[in-house]
């Protein structure tokens, strides 16, 4: 049996063979830049003003003169979308709004709020006078040519919005991968179906299912295979071939119906781990077959969502080309000590209740009913054998 770090760093360690997407970008939001991106134009591609109210040359006169301010006579107006091609000369405005290009001749503006209208004249008092206020220059947010993304950042929305703004349409992003579930057990029947004696329902499928689709996997195959060696080792064969990462539940212990561990060798899946120092999920399997990943988790249902959280969900984002997904966790004090009695890692069902860590009764890997609580998994390392109320501890957020 190999410790919980071990575990993490060989799939650390994994090489992924990502494929490339070109995707629009109204359709990029979360997905990680396989490309440097460049502005296709300088932003703002023209001078224009930040508010509305007046443009108009300046003049060094203006302060120097004894009165209290100055008169400009409007000649005529832009909007935004607009333009105006005659050229504006000294003594004359032109009304302006947000965004609207900057006249010829022009290279101030002042706010309408601080002007006073009478017919064509406008009067700006002296102290509200400032040489090239609200003007916004061309190239001022970025020159054609620049990088303004790096390949590896995560596409965000603030990220779309400015991917638009300098012309770009389309961006070449890291692909998801495709992800096949295999629920084994001759036991497992979906909600809505009738139970017979010693049959249960499928907590797994619709977890996982769950979980993937909120991490955006949108490319998931669900199968369900009793405990039948030839089938369970042929719905391997069938998700490896479709599938970058299989995920399967339960089968991986000892009992005599458990055929996955026997199913992996005979379809070529070279294991990387199996069975770790740590609970629940102590008999997870890890495997790879050239550039596919198996990996199976343990059937009883925190196991399942426990290993998923410390092994898959890492492995699926960083697949996702992200960098940061083995430390998602967060140090907070427990609000009770805790007693560890056996020598694993444990991962227990827990609840963040403002800035403290709250663990939860009913910690059996076969018990569900805190999950209607907890807000994630507290890790308790393999050596610890106690913590005082306040002790620090890594908690997992779903
Ligand atoms: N002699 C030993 N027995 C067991 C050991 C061991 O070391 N020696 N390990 C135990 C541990 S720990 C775990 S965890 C389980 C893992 O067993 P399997 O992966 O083989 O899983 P199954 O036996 O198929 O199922 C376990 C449990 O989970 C329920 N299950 C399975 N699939 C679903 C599903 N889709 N939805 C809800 N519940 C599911 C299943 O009915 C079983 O109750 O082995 C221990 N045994
Ligand atoms: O390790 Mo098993 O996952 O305790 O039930």
């Amino acid at each position: 049996m190999i410790s919980v770090s071990e575990a993490k760093a060989i799939l650390q360690k994994q090489q992924i063979h990502r494929k490339v997407i070109t995707l629009p970008i109204s359709e990029s939001c979360g997905y990680f830049l396989a490309e440097a991106i460049t502005s296709r134009l300088d932003v703002p591609s023209f001078d224009n003003s930040a508010m509305d109210g007046y443009a108009f040359c300046w003049d060094d006169d203006f302060l120097k003169n004894k009165e209290e301010g100055i008169s400009l006579q409007v000649v005529g107006e832009v909007a935004a979308g607009s333009f105006r091609d005659q050229v504006l000369e000294k003594g004359q405005a032109v009304r302006i709004f947000t965004g609207a290009p900057i006249p010829l001749g022009a290279d101030t503006v002042i706010m309408q709020e601080k002007v006073q209208r009478q017919g064509d004249q406008i009067f700006i008092q002296k102290d509200h006078l400032e040489k090239g206020s609200h003007v916004r220059y061309r190239g001022s947010q970025c020159k054609e040519g620049a990088v303004i993304a790096n390949p590896g950042k995560k596409i965000t929305p603030g990220m779309v919005s400015l991917l638009a703004s300098v012309g770009v349409g389309e961006v070449k992003a890291w692909k998801y991968p495709s992800v096949s579930l295999l629920l084994t057990g001759n036991e497992i029947k979906n909600v809505g179906e009738q139970l017979q004696v010693g049959q249960i329902y499928n907590a797994n499928g619709p977890a996982l299912e769950a979980w993937l689709s909120s991490l955006g996997i949108g490319k998931i195959t669900t199968r369900k295979v009793s405990d039948d060696k030839e089938k369970v080792i042929e719905s391997i064969a069938k998700a490896l071939e479709e599938s970058d990462i299989v995920l399967v539940t339960g089968g991986i212990s000892v009992g005599e119906y458990d055929f996955v561990q026997v199913a992996m060798q005979e379809n070529g899946v070279e294991p990387l781990f199996y069975k770790l120092k740590q609970r629940p999920g102590k008999p997870l399997f890890v495997g790879r077959k050239g550039a596919k990943m198996v990996f199976a988790l343990p059937g009883n249902p925190a196991s399942v969502l426990s290993c998923f959280m410390q092994y898959v969900k890492p492995f699926l984002l960083s697949w996702k080309g992200d960098d940061s997904s083995w430390e998602r966790f967060e140090l907070l004090p427990l609000m009770e000590g805790f007693e560890k009695k056996i020598p694993l890692t444990q991962f227990l069902k827990a609840e963040k209740l403002g800035s403290q860590i709250r663990v939860l009764q009913g910690q059996e890997s076969f018990n569900l009913i805190s999950f209607g609580t907890a807000s994630g998994f507290v890790e308790i390392p393999e050596e610890v054998e106690k913590l005082d109320a306040g002790s620090l501890v890594k908690f997992y957020p779903w």
